[in-house]
């Protein structure tokens, strides 16, 4: 049985590191966006790749594409091809574009997980909330999340959606059309109240989720791992990363975090634990709890975990994965409705339908039960006839779309590096040179003929009809990855994403920006960059 505690705690206050760089495992490239790093492994030695020109004055290409990807992305392609050499955030990277962007993606010789840890260190950092599974090439989380999270989400989906709208009522509430609406100036606070209780309780279950320790360790989880990160990429030498990396495996700062869980958890399981005990000893079913905790309790040895810290350090992996970049997303859905009002309406009146039709087929439902003298059961139940359930969410297709343009819009035009852990010869004939570092367009994917009409427009019922769900990922839809290291929390990321949208245009008629000179800057922000603006709210009734 699983030790629920080992003798070590190499423990260090984080209070002293402010700086807060945001991120999520699988967004790592999107932490890496936010710092500017002077050190790179250099181009591939493939001499026909051409190297995109420098405007006068310029030494890298930051300023040019900073000041519009798109324009500077369609001149590269333009006068280069699908691949071409830049120096971006200071560090050469090929290009790489079109269809040519699978085979980066296909190839396992091209390791984004390198890339990131050439550049951050990232392992160290999270090596020190985990005692198994310290390999690089892990797939231990990947697999929880495939064999937990994304076939039980129907399950969960009920859980997930009392926690939001609880804390959606708590945070925002009534904001009445008379009072002008109600202005708030960090709506991401709002979400990331609202997606932290939400994950929390799946991840954690119920009891544990009212800790407001656990919830604040689930906040400020990303924040610290990022400080960390940042403290530790802003290097100049060797020796200070050497430096950086020591004190890391000397302290392990995130084990604070690892603290609080393992505190909140040691009672519950201690409890689970009791109360399973008696009922084997009363012969009667035990009533397993279903959240992510308990499963990973009982596949101790399936996932190779050694004690409670342990499994506590992986969930808080999943944390750093979830938590911040669904919050910073959901928070960037809400700018996309004040900045296209004129689709609101469309999206209550398509889930006000969707709601009627289910509850017309439940209704059909009871009288066949009725006649047939059964009783009603959670199919059936009136009670439950306006849920939103994963099967009421799905049929929304219009919000489904709306999700993911805004993704395609908003995904920064330059993203997902990958490094080549061998020289890989392109279809093209171009070689990508060990060592050397690749840059997937964006633009190319997300803008390119596939796409259909206006694809520099925002139009959010481009893939109605198309059979492209905002979950389904390709080299036309790439905020996800695609292939083997696909994110595998995508399912239950764009549940949540798709619930909140619903939320908002069900209780807000109107959701207006506070200061609209700097919207179109708030569309375009990176991940984990705050909107310089706030937003004000109205009630629909
Ligand atoms: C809007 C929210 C999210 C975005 C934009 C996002 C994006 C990404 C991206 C770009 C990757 C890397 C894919 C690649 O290397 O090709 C990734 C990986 C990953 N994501 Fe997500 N993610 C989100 C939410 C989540 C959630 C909710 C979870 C967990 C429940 C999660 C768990 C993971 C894991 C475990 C990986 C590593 C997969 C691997 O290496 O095989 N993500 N994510």
């Amino acid at each position: 049985m699983l030790t629920l505690l080992s003798g070590s705690s190499n423990m260090a206050s984080t209070d002293a590191i402010k700086v807060a760089v945001p991120l999520g495992l699988g967004l790592a490239s999107a932490a890496y966006l936010t710092i500017k790093l002077a050190v790179g492994n250099g181009f591939s030695i493939d001499k026909s790749i051409p190297m995109v020109s420098l405007r006068p004055g310029d030494t890298t290409h930051d300023k040019e594409y900073n000041e519009d990807p798109d324009a500077f992305l369609r001149r590269c392609e333009e006068e280069y091809g699908p691949v071409f050499n830049v120096y971006y955030t200071s560090k050469p990277y090929t290009v790489i574009s079109g269809p040519l962007i699978r085979e980066v993606f296909m190839n396992e010789d091209f390791s984004a997980i390198d890339a990131i840890e050439d550049l951050t260190g990232m392992r160290t950092f999270l090596n020190s909330m985990v005692k198994s599974n310290l390999d690089i090439d892990s797939r231990t989380v990947h697999d929880i999340v495939r064999d937990n999270i994304s076939p039980n989400l129907p399950f969960f989906t009920p859980r997930i959606v009392k926690e939001l709208e609880k804390n959606l009522e708590k945070q925002l509430g009534v904001c009445p059309a008379e009072e002008g609406g109600k202005l708030v100036e960090k709506p991401m606070s709002v979400l990331q109240e609202m997606v932290a209780n939400a994950m929390a309780n799946v991840f954690v279950g119920s009891e544990i989720a009212q800790s407001r320790k656990v919830i604040d360790t689930f906040i400020t989880l990303a924040a610290d791992f990022g400080a960390l990160l940042s403290s530790g990429v802003h290097r100049t030498s060797s020796w200070r990363t050497f430096l950086k990396r020591t004190e890391i495996n000397v302290f392990h700062p995130l084990q604070t975090h690892v603290r609080v869980l393992v505190e909140a958890t040691t009672p519950v399981i201690l409890e689970r634990r009791r109360q399973e005990a008696e009922a084997i000893e009363r012969g009667i079913e035990y009533q397993r709890p279903d959240d992510i905790l308990q499963r990973l309790l009982d596949n101790v040895d399936k996932y190779h975990f050694v004690d409670l810290e342990d499994v506590c350090g992986h969930l808080l992996i999943l944390v750093l994965a979830s938590v911040h970049t669904t919050t910073d997303t959901s928070t960037n859905l809400l700018y996309y409705m004040a900045a296209y009002p004129e689709y609101l309406d469309k999206l209550y009146e398509e889930q006000q339908q969707v709601l009627d039709a289910v509850q017309q087929e439940r209704e059909l439902l009871r009288q066949e039960c009725l006649r047939k003298g059964e009783p009603f059961d959670a199919d059936t139940d009136p009670s439950h006839d306006r849920d939103l359930s994963a099967a009421a969410i799905k049929r929304m297709v219009c919000m489904d779309s709306f999700v993911r343009e805004v993704f395609r819009s908003r995904t920064e035009r330059l993203s997902l590096m990958h490094l080549a852990r061998k020289s890989v010869r392109l279809s093209s004939g171009i070689l990508i040179s060990k060592g050397s570092n690749v840059i997937i367009n964006m633009r190319s994917a997300h803008q390119g003929p596939d796409q259909g009409e206006d694809v520099t427009e925002f139009r959010p019922w481009r893939f109605v009809g198309k059979s492209k769900a905002a979950t389904k990922v390709g080299v036309d839809f790439l905020p996800f990855g695609m292939g083997r290291h696909a994110c595998p929390g995508r399912f239950l990321a764009m549940q949540e994403l798709k619930t909140i949208g619903v939320m908002m245009v069900s209780k807000y008629s109107k959701i207006d920006v506070q200061d609209s000179t700097k919207l179109k800057k708030t569309l375009r922000s990176r991940m984990g960059e705050p909107a310089d603006t706030g937003l004000i709210f109205t009630s629909r009734f």
